[in-house]
């Protein structure tokens, strides 16, 4: 006998058809949906089903888009990223009242799966954030107290570039890299091949492709494809890469305790986390993401805003010269620059600021996402909306800045800038700026007046003796904007300058020591030899 009656079959039947029909039309409507802008966004560009606005091709450079779309739809406009929202903001009215007065309504970081899947960094960051040790050497004045690593590591910086002209950009990404991982985990990477240059530069090149067009389209569409293995999709093998941090980051933390407990310190803010993270309930594991959350965004910034500045002095040969003029002016030819001597450096300070502004470094800054509606001017911005500051088409907002696109560093001497802070923007505003500013701050001041002061720079020649021709516009289209790789002269100003540079750096041994605790042995091999090539060039 069958276990069902006829009608219980019709029955079954039916229920069937109508939870069929019923998915079917749920599904519809929620594909219907997705991609398209709901009521009471502000406006944007024309949005497709499924995608919505995830249609801006590889090859284009995003930043371009937003900037054509600021045009189009003003200060404040919104995009559909599959189903979920975003907001781009291009005025620094809306960056203050949106990012500014309304923090409490934005979370430190995008909750996008994109960012929490790769980074795991929101817990730790927002410990960060609260955490008053934290808070404490973060500050200005506790960052004066790195200088002498900073100095050491900037005096190795021309002498590498005094000794191989030609490989400056892996020079610098070293000396960036070398300064974050010392002052962070208190371990110096001596020279660009150090085992822990290359595992964090390959890795966070991952990090930066994962937010590309291509990379973010698919599980914008179908977020289930976060689960899907990674041979399946690209997305999630850089993801993965990205994984191999946590080994290196891992690592360095065992490097740090090992110092701790050998009474070895050197005042990195990791000693500080490791040493008072149980009193915050912060496990091991979560010790060394904090570690890495704290590093994460320090080398590859700094390395891609001293790269973007050599291409700027070598293009702007008038700047680069008016700026010299200052140098020699202020600190002379017989010794190198200090930090402080910045503050009697207008010229060079304006240089550094058109720099930030001509090609910022982090053109759309980091997104933040709602946790509720939020109001501006006629606008309503829902929760979970992703924010972004469009640093980039502010930089070059001709109503600001006249002829955006040239170099004028004089142009902040002029302005009487309608907002000072516009400046500001370069570092993130409010309480979620960037916590690695003042380091950064000095990085920066320093390495700009030590290659002003130590090199000429110009633009490489053609063998029939012409200069070449640069491509104003060749930079990297991701997260962050640096030149792609070029070629340029780099000399020493004089046979004194090398001279002192060589004999600075020997005297640097005293500030690097206390960081090559537990360098590698090929490392080791390396700074002996750099250290004797200084000392026979002098004795
Ligand atoms: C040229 C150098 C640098 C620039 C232009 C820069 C810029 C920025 C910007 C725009 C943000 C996003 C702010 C926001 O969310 O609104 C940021 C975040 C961050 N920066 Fe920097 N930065 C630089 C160097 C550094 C350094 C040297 C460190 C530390 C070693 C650092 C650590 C961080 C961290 C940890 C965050 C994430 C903060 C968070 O998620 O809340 N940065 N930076």
């Amino acid at each position: 006998m069958w276990p069902f009656s006829r009608d219980s079959v019709s029955v079954t039947r039916v229920a069937c058809a109508t939870v069929g029909i019923v998915g079917t039309l749920y599904l519809a409507d929620r594909m219907k949906r997705t991609g398209r802008r709901e009521k009471p966004s502000p406006s944007g560009s024309p949005t497709l089903p499924i995608v919505g606005n995830l249609t801006i091709p590889s090859n284009e450079k995003v930043w371009d888009r937003l900037t054509g779309w600021t045009r189009q739809y003003g200060e404040i406009y919104s995009l559909k990223l599959g189903p979920g929202n975003a907001v781009i903001l291009s005025s620094m009215a809306a960056v203050k009242e949106i990012v500014e007065k309304n923090s409490g309504l934005i979370t430190g970081r995008s909750r996008s799966a994109l960012m929490d899947s790769t980074a795991d960094g929101v817990l730790t960051i927002c410990i960060a954030r609260r955490w008053r040790p934290v808070r404490e050497f973060l500050t200005f004045q506790a960052c004066q107290q790195h200088l002498g690593i900073q100095h050491a590591e900037a005096t190795q910086l021309m002498f590498d570039i005094l000794s191989e002209p030609i490989n400056f950009c892996n020079q610098i990404r070293r000396y960036a890299a070398s300064t974050a991982f010392s002052v962070v985990f208190g371990k110096r990477t001596p020279q660009p091949t150090t085992p822990e240059v290359i595992e964090f530069f390959a890795a966070q090149h991952s990090l930066e492709l994962l937010p590309e067009p291509d990379v973010v389209r698919p599980f914008g569409v179908i977020p289930m494809l976060q689960h899907v293995s990674e041979g399946w999709t690209r997305r999630k093998k850089l993801a993965n890469q990205t994984r191999r941090l946590e080994t290196l980051y891992s690592k360095l933390c065992d490097e740090l305790v090992a110092n701790i407990n050998a009474e070895k310190k050197n005042g990195c803010w990791m000693e500080t986390v490791v040493e008072r993270g149980p009193e915050m309930g912060l496990d091991e594991g979560q010790v060394v993401k904090f570690g890495g959350t704290l590093i994460e965004d320090g080398p590859d910034t700094t390395s891609a805003f001293l790269q973007t500045f050599v291409f700027a002095l070598m293009n702007w040969p008038e700047a680069q010269k008016r700026a010299q003029e200052e140098v020699e002016m202020v600190i002379g030819p017989d010794r190198i620059p200090a930090v402080q001597d910045i503050d009697d450096l207008p010229y060079v300070q304006a240089l550094i600021k058109e720099t930030h502004r001509w090609r910022p470094t982090v053109p759309l800054a980091l997104p933040h996402t709602t946790i509720g509606n939020i109001l501006y001017k006629e606008y309503v911005i829902p929760q979970d909306t992703e924010v972004y500051v469009n640093n980039w088409t502010i930089m070059h907002d001709s109503g600001i800045f006249e002829d955006p696109e040239s170099f004028r560093p004089e142009r902040w001497f002029q302005l009487g800038l309608r907002d000072e802070r516009i400046f500001d923007l370069m570092f993130g505003i409010g309480k979620y700026a960037c916590p690695g500013q003042n380091l950064a701050r000095n990085s920066i001041n320093l390495n700009a007046m030590n290659f002003l002061w130590a090199f000429n720079i110009s633009r490489a020649k053609y063998p029939s003796g012409r200069e070449k021709v640069y491509d104003l516009n060749d930079f990297s289209p991701g997260l962050l904007v640096a030149p792609n790789p070029f070629e340029c002269v780099i000399t020493p100003r004089s046979g004194g300058r090398a001279g002192i540079i060589r004999s600075e750096f020997s005297n640097a041994i005293p500030h690097f020591e206390p960081f090559e605790q537990a360098m590698n042995p090929e490392d080791k091999d390396h700074v002996a030899k750099l250290r004797r090539q200084a000392k026979a060039s002098f004795t």
